[in-house]
C-alpha cells in the first residue's frame, strides 16, 4: 500500500490516492469529516480554520460506501481558493495582477529560502504553498480510512498532547486508549490532565499577545497490535524506522522516540528492559513497556508508545530579521497568517501517519486484498503467536 497527495495551501484543492487498500471495508464518512474536523480544532489556531471546512470527497475506489481494492482517490476543497483564485490560477498565464502578493523575505524556519534555491523560484509563494501543512488534511483523510481498517482488526489507537512549550502536561498516566479517549473530549487541547487547561490557555494567550509561537510534544498509543510486525533482520524492514520516517515527515516534527525514549539513555538496563512473562490465557506478555512495544523493529505484543517533539510554529508575528531576495537588503521576514501553536491539530497528524503506516505493515505481511480473509489471517497468525 502507498499513498501521495498533492495540491497548494491556497490551490483550487487538495487530492489524495491511496493504492493497496483492502477490499471490502465500508467506510463511514462522517468519522473521515470529524477527524478533519479534530485537525482544524485546538486552542491557538490561526484565522484559516475559520474559513475552511474540511470535508472529503471520494471520487475513485469506493462504490456504496464499500472500498472497491482499487485506488481510492479523494479530494478536500480549500474554501479559501476563492480569495485566491487570481493568484493561485493553474492555467491562466502569469500577469502583475495575478502575481501579487509575492514573497521575496524568506521566513527563518520555513522551506522558503533552501526551496528557492534548489528550484530557482523567484517567488518564494511557489514554495511556502506546498510546504505549508495545510496538505496534512489529506494525510488525516487517508490515515482517517486507515484507522477504520485497524479497528475492524481490533487495534486501538489514540493520540494526544504531552508536553506545550515548556509545560509537561503529562503528570496522570492513562491506563488503556479507551481511557485516554474519554479524557480528551473534555477539553480542546487533548491534553489528560484536566486541572492543566487553564494554565495552558493563558500561556498560549501571552504567546500569542507577544507575537511568538509555542511547540510541544505528542504521543501515540496503539493497543494490540500482535507481536512480531516489522522485522530485525534487515535495516529497511524495521517497523520502528518506518514510524519514525513517517512521524519526520509531518511538518514541523524535530524528534521522534519510543516509549522512556531519550530517557532510557541515562537509566541502568536492569530498569529499562521489559522482563518477558508467560500465561496460558494471554501466551507471551511484559510486565513493563519502557521500550514503548519495539524489539530488534519488531511489535512486541506490548503497547506501541510514540512520542513525537514539534518546534514551535515558524512564521513570528514579530517577524525575524531575513534578506529580501531581490535588494538583498536586510529585512523582516515575510509574515503570513499563522497558528501561535499548532500542537493539537499536528496530534491528529501524527496518529493518522502511524495508522497509515501501520496499515502499510498489516497489508504487506498479510493478504491485504481483501478485508475478510485479512481479517482471517490476522486471527490465525495471534493464535499461532499466543501458542508459541
Ligand atoms: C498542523 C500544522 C499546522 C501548522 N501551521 C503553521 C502555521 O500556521 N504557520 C507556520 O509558520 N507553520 C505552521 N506549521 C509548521 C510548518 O508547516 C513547518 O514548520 C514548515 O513547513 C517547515 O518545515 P519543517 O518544520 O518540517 O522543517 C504547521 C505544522 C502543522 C503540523
Ligand atoms: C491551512 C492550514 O494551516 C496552515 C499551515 C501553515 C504553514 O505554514 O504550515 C500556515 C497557515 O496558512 P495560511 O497562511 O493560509 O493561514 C496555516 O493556516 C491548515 O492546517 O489547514
Amino acid at each position: 500500500m502507498h499513498y501521495l497527495t498533492a495540491g497548494e495551501s491556497h490551490g483550487p484543492q487538495l487530492t489524495g490516492i491511496l493504492e493497496g487498500f483492502p477490499a471490502g471495508v465500508k467506510l463511514d464518512l462522517a468519522q473521515i469529516n470529524q477527524q478533519l474536523a479534530a485537525r482544524q480544532g485546538g486552542y491557538g489556531r490561526g484565522n484559516r480554520q475559520k474559513i475552511e471546512h474540511d470535508q472529503v470527497t471520494f471520487v475513485g475506489g469506493l462504490r456504496h460506501q464499500v472500498t472497491l481494492g482499487s485506488p481510492l482517490a479523494m479530494v478536500i476543497k480549500n474554501i479559501d481558493h476563492s480569495h485566491w483564485s487570481k493568484i493561485m490560477d493553474p492555467i491562466s498565464p502569469a500577469t502583475p495582477e495575478n502575481t501579487l502578493r509575492q514573497v521575496e523575505r524568506p521566513r527563518p524556519g520555513h522551506a522558503d529560502l533552501v526551496g528557492g534555491m534548489k528550484y530557482r523560484h523567484q517567488d518564494l509563494r511557489n514554495v511556502l504553498e506546498r510546504s505549508s501543512a495545510r496538505e496534512t488534511a489529506m494525510r488525516v483523510a487517508i490515515g482517517a480510512v486507515c484507522k477504520q481498517l485497524l479497528e475492524q482488526l481490533d487495534i486501538k489507537l489514540t493520540g494526544y498532547v504531552a508536553q506545550i512549550g515548556p509545560l509537561s502536561v503529562d503528570s496522570k498516566q492513562p491506563t488503556s486508549v479507551t481511557e485516554i479517549d474519554q479524557q480528551l473530549q473534555q477539553n480542546d487541547l487533548r491534553i489528560i490532565d484536566q486541572t492543566q487547561v487553564a494554565k495552558i490557555h493563558d500561556l498560549i494567550d501571552q504567546t500569542k499577545r507577544a507575537g511568538d509561537t509555542l511547540g510541544g510534544v505528542i504521543r501515540v498509543v496503539v493497543e494490540n497490535l500482535p507481536a512480531g510486525l516489522g522485522s530485525y533482520t534487515s535495516w529497511n524492514t524495521k517497523l520502528d524506522a518506518k514510524l519514525a520516517a513517517a512521524v519526520v515527515g509531518v511538518n514541523a516534527m524535530k524528534g521522534v522516540s519510543f516509549g522512556d525514549g531519550f530517557a532510557a539513555a541515562s537509566h541502568l538496563g536492569s530498569q529499562v528492559m521489559d522482563p518477558i512473562v508467560w500465561q496460558p490465557e494471554l501466551g507471551w506478555k511484559r510486565s513493563s513497556d519502557h521500550l514503548g512495544g519495539f524489539e530488534g523493529g519488531m511489535t512486541n505484543g506490548m503497547p506501541v508508545i510514540i512520542n513525537a517533539a514539534m518546534k514551535p510554529i515558524p512564521t513570528l508575528y514579530k517577524a525575524l530579521p531575513s534578506v529580501n531576495l531581490k535588494t538583498r537588503e536586510v529585512q523582516k521576514a515575510n509574515v503570513e497568517r499563522s497558528d501561535t501553536t499548532a500542537i493539537v491539530p499536528a496530534s491528529i497528524v501524527i496518529e493518522s501517519v502511524v495508522a497509515i503506516t501501520l496499515v502499510e505493515e498489516i497489508t504487506g505481511t498479510f493478504d491485504g486484498s481483501n478485508l475478510q480473509r485479512l481479517q482471517q489471517q490476522l486471527a490465525d497468525y495471534r493464535k499461532e503467536i499466543k501458542e508459541y
